[in-house]
């Protein structure tokens, strides 16, 4: 566990004695680190002499998931373990990927080597956890959560003293321990590089993580000295589009004085003396060139800026206040969503009509219950009409009532009608842009004169009700071509708001978690990180219901007793999605261009269409929208 010469093997023999006789053994042969994990070990109830209490490798199926939980970490450790493993061949060593647990999902090694090394169990399956084989490289890496070089009798175990490790943990982006990047051999090759050979291997391996997890946040890469830019020791910073860290490298953490635990809680301004939109105002004027940043400590940094440029800067660098209304609980911390429930607090119970849009599924109509019940009016009804949905000869019905025997199947009684339900609280209007133009004028005269006639005749009679109406179209587009009445258009219009579609906020994690909370909540259900940044990355063309229908369904296929998802539990067509690399691919824009997502969403149609041998409403289901929705997508070529 050190990185100058190793102490000679009697002394450590010396010193592992006094421990287990329980006297002092502390002295300058035994280090610290070293000292803490040979007592937990003993704590563990290891001898170093006595036989492993339990056979612990995982079996093939074990293995396999374990593998399919650690996809990203493998497929990101891969080519670097070959680079280092050329380094190190013909030196009687071996390199081995572990995971957070130290089992061993990936090792490459010197033939000879290898023999030896599968009689102490260093093969894919293994578990090197410090309890089950006492002090050792990788399991004291992950307890330590540092890179640790353990020497021949620096091992707990006398079985292990042969060889000489050098491990060093591997952290994600959010400040996760992922797994272990070790180097193991004979301890006759000891090579005093070698602990630093695997630290460097693994910050590039954690680069290439948070590069690739941060795909769709613009990336700060930062040194003190400008030539450090894009080197290993760079740090890594991904910001969110209103200037929060969301994630970073430890190199970054470092440079700016952080810790794992403010990622996520941190504005950019807290730790730069810089605000995100003087950031990017710098980054324009100098053009590619690098950028010069401060700390609030006066220490200068060197930055390249790179990734997505953020839509809106307009929303507030710092978090608005805690509101304890519906609305804040469906806040998950994204900036253009959050905004824009600001703005609608403002207006609820002033009579000024909300139209809220937004791509199927973005939550429009949550957010309009929600602003319902955030308003002054949330003991009255809240009535929702989905005007797509409705049969253009029942929608007059349905929405104004009817007399008693105003038409043929019309109930004995009559009926109030949707309008007159809302009385006292809010109506809702889902898909207006698709309701008929006669529908329209009549609605029209509703809102201005603020009462509504039966079918069949009757007294008008008084209604009052806030009105949010939701679409996924272009209204001004609608009225310019003559489909959508500009006099209604203007008239519902009071405030207009745009939901973010799911690729474009950044409160992915946050949302599923709130989403997995929602559907379990007794049960602590969770996303394996890789997954999870697989699935940020993907373009969910169905929004917020797709994903709460995928999250559904794979929970659905957990084992009993399982609280993890990970790719075996993905339904078919998403893991195929995610598998083909239809995941947003990193362009330069947060948004795919109009046209590609169209054409993406159009195959993912035509596919579950045959999936499901052309049953629509099977189809629509897969997909997580509603059946209309599809329809509607077959339309326009998947546009809207
Ligand atoms: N904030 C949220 N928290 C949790 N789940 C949500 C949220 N918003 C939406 N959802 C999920 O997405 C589904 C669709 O939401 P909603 O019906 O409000 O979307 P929409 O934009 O009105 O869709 P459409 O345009 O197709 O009518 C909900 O049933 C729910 O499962």
């Amino acid at each position: 566990m050190r990185t100058h010469s190793p102490v000679p093997a009697p002394q450590l023999r010396q010193a592992r004695l006094k421990l287990l006789e329980g006297s002092d053994f502390t002295d300058a042969a035994v280090d610290e680190r070293l000292a803490r994990s040979w007592r937990r070990s003993l704590a563990a109830g290891l001898t170093p002499t006595g036989r492993l209490a339990i056979p612990d490798n995982l079996s093939g199926k074990e293995l396999g998931r374990a593998l399919g939980r650690n996809h990203e970490l493998l497929s990101h450790s891969r080519p670097i373990m070959e680079y280092l493993f050329e380094q190190v061949r013909h030196s009687h060593s071996m390199v081995i990927l572990a995971d957070n647990r130290g089992v061993l999902m990936h090792t490459l090694g010197d033939a000879d080597f290898l023999g030896k090394a599968e009689r102490v169990a260093l093969m894919s399956g293994a578990c090197w956890d410090e309890r089950q084989r006492g002090t050792n490289a990788i399991g004291t890496a992950l307890a330590e959560a540092a890179g640790v070089e353990i020497h021949g009798d620096e091992h707990f175990l006398e079985r292990n003293t042969f060889l000489t490790c050098a491990a060093a943990p591997i952290v994600s982006a959010t400040g996760e321990l992922l797994g272990i990047l070790d180097i193991s051999g004979d301890r006759r090759s000891r090579h005093p590089h070698t602990l630093g050979l695997v630290n460097t291997a693994a910050r590039m391996i954690e680069n290439r993580l948070v590069v690739d997890a941060c795909q769709r946040h613009l990336r700060l890469h930062l040194h003190p000295d400008p030539a450090g830019i894009g080197t290993v020791a760079e740090g890594i910073v991904a910001l969110s589009e209103d200037g929060w860290i969301v994630g970073a490298n430890r190199n970054a953490l470092q440079m700016l004085g952080l810790a794992s635990a403010d990622i996520g809680a941190t504005p950019l301004f807290r730790a730069l003396d810089t605000r995100l939109a003087d950031l990017l105002e710098q980054a324009r004027r100098r053009s590619g060139q690098g950028l010069a940043l401060r700390r609030h400590d006066g220490m200068s940094l060197y930055a390249r800026l790179d990734g997505h440029e953020p839509r809106i800067l307009s929303v507030p660098a710092t978090p608005a206040p805690k509101k304890d209304d519906a609305l804040s609980a469906l806040d998950t911390g994204d900036g253009r969503w959050r905004t824009a429930a600001d703005k609608a607090r403002r207006i609820v119970g002033k009579d000024i009509p909300l139209l809220i849009g937004g791509e199927s599924g973005v939550g429009k109509e949550m957010f309009a219950r929600a602003a319902h019940e955030s308003s002054p009016q949330r003991d009255g009804p809240f009535v929702a009409i989905n005007c797509a949905a409705l049969p253009e000869n029942l929608i007059e019905a349905e929405l104004f009532g009817y007399v008693s025997g105003a038409f043929t199947g019309a109930r004995k009684e009559g009926y109030i009608g949707r309008l007159r339900e809302a009385d006292g609280g809010t109506l809702f209007l889902d898909e207006i842009g698709d309701m008929p133009l006669t529908m329209q004028t009549r609605l029209l005269r509703v809102l201005q004169e603020r009462q509504v006639t039966p079918l069949g005749g009757g007294t008008p009679v008084k209604v009052n009700f806030a009105l949010i109406c939701a679409t996924h179209c272009d209204l001004p587009a609608a009225c310019a071509s003559g489909r959508f009445r500009s006099d209604l258009y203007y008239r519902i219009n009071g405030l207009s708001l745009n939901l973010p579609a799911l690729r474009e906020r950044s409160d992915f994690a946050a949302l599923c978690d709130k989403l997995l909370a929602e559907l379990f909540p007794d049960l602590p259900v969770d996303i394996a990180p890789g997954l999870r940044q697989r699935l940020a990355a993907y373009h969910w063309p169905g929004n917020l219901r797709q994903l709460a229908s995928v999250l559904r369904t794979a929970c659905a296929m957990l084992d009993p007793g399982d609280t993890r998802i990970d790719w075996q539990h993905l339904p078919d067509d998403i893991l195929a999605a995610l598998q083909a690399g239809t995941e947003r691919p990193s362009t330069t824009s947060t948004v795919l261009p109009a046209q590609d997502l169209a054409t993406l969403s159009l195959a993912a149609i035509q596919q579950a269409i045959v999936d499901h041998q052309g049953n629509l409403s099977a189809a629509a289901r897969q997909l997580g929208i509603s059946r209309q929705t599809l329809y509607r997508k077959l339309k326009t070529g998947a546009g809207q």
